[in-house]
């Protein structure tokens, strides 16, 4: 289909510069093929008048646990290591395919409706989850738990090779597998070492939690004698592309690591703060130059999906941490939740920007709101004042997913009767 958007502001980024201006955008087949000047010749099947409208990169999630939102506050208001062994972990074993699927979809129709056109997996089912995108047709990473502590049964690799073969780079490349160790307390160092070998095998990368609380550092260093940062670069962990999850508690040595290792750094601020972990140096690490992108973690850590929060957050808090007010300005948290996700999950090549040739992953934000009157600065309002429901038009890969914030691939009263039916089986109330 080819889409022609009329008179929109838009959101553009070149290299550091951020910057709005009112630009005609003609979308051939899936791909941004002219903006500015459409010529006459540019044969379109929908006019979208974007007046009064703002489009910018779609925005991308890279950590979640999409099924989780079968947990939804389920179990709230406890640390990490208790929230998982005495809630999440023992319930877990109870999912089956069918719930794991509605969960999905729920949390995929949360993710399209607060302008996520991008998601990155980790969780068990994964083939499910991946079930779920393709359905959707919203573009994602997935990878399958890997565990072989706390758990009764080390989870081999048949499953991560079947899912690579199955999904990797199909659905016209809208779908991604990597390899997913849990973390470094929950898997061996033979079992990390040989995740390696397979990344390598399968040229793709990994996705890890990792520094997510002082009791993994502190555990790290009884077990190992040395910070999991030190611990997994020791294991040769961070020759493959490695996305990892959290960073929260760092020494300057660990940052250098991450630095002159290239590893992307997935920030979870909403989480980090639920599950009292603390604060990330996430202005020291950008000072180094390390890639961070935004997440929002599971619904069962965080409540919701919803990056808008996660945006504002990420300028506020630091400034709140640092008592600077200048540092992470509205520029760069609009970074962090678009092109440094792409940049992380290798595929900048194709999304995270407005850009002749990449891939139409775009959303639409109606500025014809009360909470975004006057608009005198439209950076500042995308990282101050929007909200999720602004979000009008979310488009992935050309195909139109929500429209005047209607669902065009997901029916979500199905979804959500489903959901509430899983979660009441799951739970006992
Ligand atoms: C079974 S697949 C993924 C596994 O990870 C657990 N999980 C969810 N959020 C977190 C987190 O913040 N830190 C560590 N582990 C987490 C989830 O419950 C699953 O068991
Ligand atoms: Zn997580």
């Amino acid at each position: 289909m080819n889409i022609f958007i009329k008179n929109p502001s838009v959101l553009f980024f070149d290299k550091e510069k951020v910057f709005v201006e009112n630009k005609d955008i003609a979308i051939e087949n899936g791909i941004i093929k002219y903006i500015g000047k459409i010529p006459d010749s540019f044969q379109y099947d929908k006019l979208i008048d974007a007046t009064d409208k703002l489009v910018m990169p779609g925005l991308i999630n890279t950590h979640t646990h999409l099924p989780m939102s079968l947990f939804r506050n389920f179990a709230d208001d406890l640390p990490l290591w208790e929230w998982l062994t005495e809630k999440v972990w023992p319930i877990e074993p109870k999912l089956t395919e069918e719930i794991v699927y509605w969960g999905t979809l729920l949390s995929i129709a949360e993710l399209i409706m607060s302008g996520i056109t991008c998601f990155n997996d980790m969780y068990n089912f994964a083939n499910t989850v991946a079930s779920a995108a393709k359905d959707a047709k919203i573009r994602g990473c997935i990878c399958e738990t890997l565990f072989d502590k706390t758990r009764k049964h080390k989870s081999n690799f048949k499953e991560t090779r079947d899912l690579y073969n199955k999904w990797h780079q199909s659905n016209n490349d809208r779908i991604r597998v990597f390899i997913g160790p849990h973390a470094p307390y929950t898997c061996s160092p033979d079992y990390i070492e040989e995740m390696l070998l397979l990344a390598k095998e399968l040229n793709t990368g990994i996705h890890i939690h990792l520094s997510e609380s002082i009791k993994e550092v502190q555990d790290s260093f009884n077990m190992y004698g040395k910070s999991p940062v030190q611990h997994l670069y020791d294991l040769g962990l961070f020759d493959v592309r490695t996305l990892a999850a959290h960073c929260v508690h760092l020494s300057d040595e660990d940052i250098q690591i991450l630095k002159e290792n290239n590893v992307n750094v997935l920030y979870n601020p909403v989480s980090n703060l639920k599950l009292a972990n603390g604060f990330a140096p996430i202005v020291k690490m950008l000072e180094k130059g390390i890639n961070i992108s935004l997440a929002t973690d599971s619904s069962c850590s965080n409540n919701n999906l919803n990056m808008f929060e996660e945006i504002k957050l990420a300028s506020l808090l630091n400034k709140g941490v640092t008592g600077d007010s200048t540092v992470v300005p509205a520029k760069k948290s609009l970074q962090i939740a678009t092109i440094n996700g792409a940049k992380a999950l290798g595929i900048d090549d194709k999304v995270g920007s407005i850009e002749i040739g990449k891939c139409a992953d775009i959303i639409l934000i109606d500025l014809n709101k009360p909470h975004l009157c006057p608009r005198h600065n439209l950076i500042s309002l995308l990282v101050y004042s929007v909200q999720a429901s602004d979000v009008d038009t979310v488009i992935v890969d050309g195909n139109i997913l929500m429209e005047n914030r209607k669902l065009t691939t997901i029916d979500l009263d199905t979804v959500m009767k489903n959901v509430q039916l899983c979660a009441e089986k799951l739970i006992k109330y």
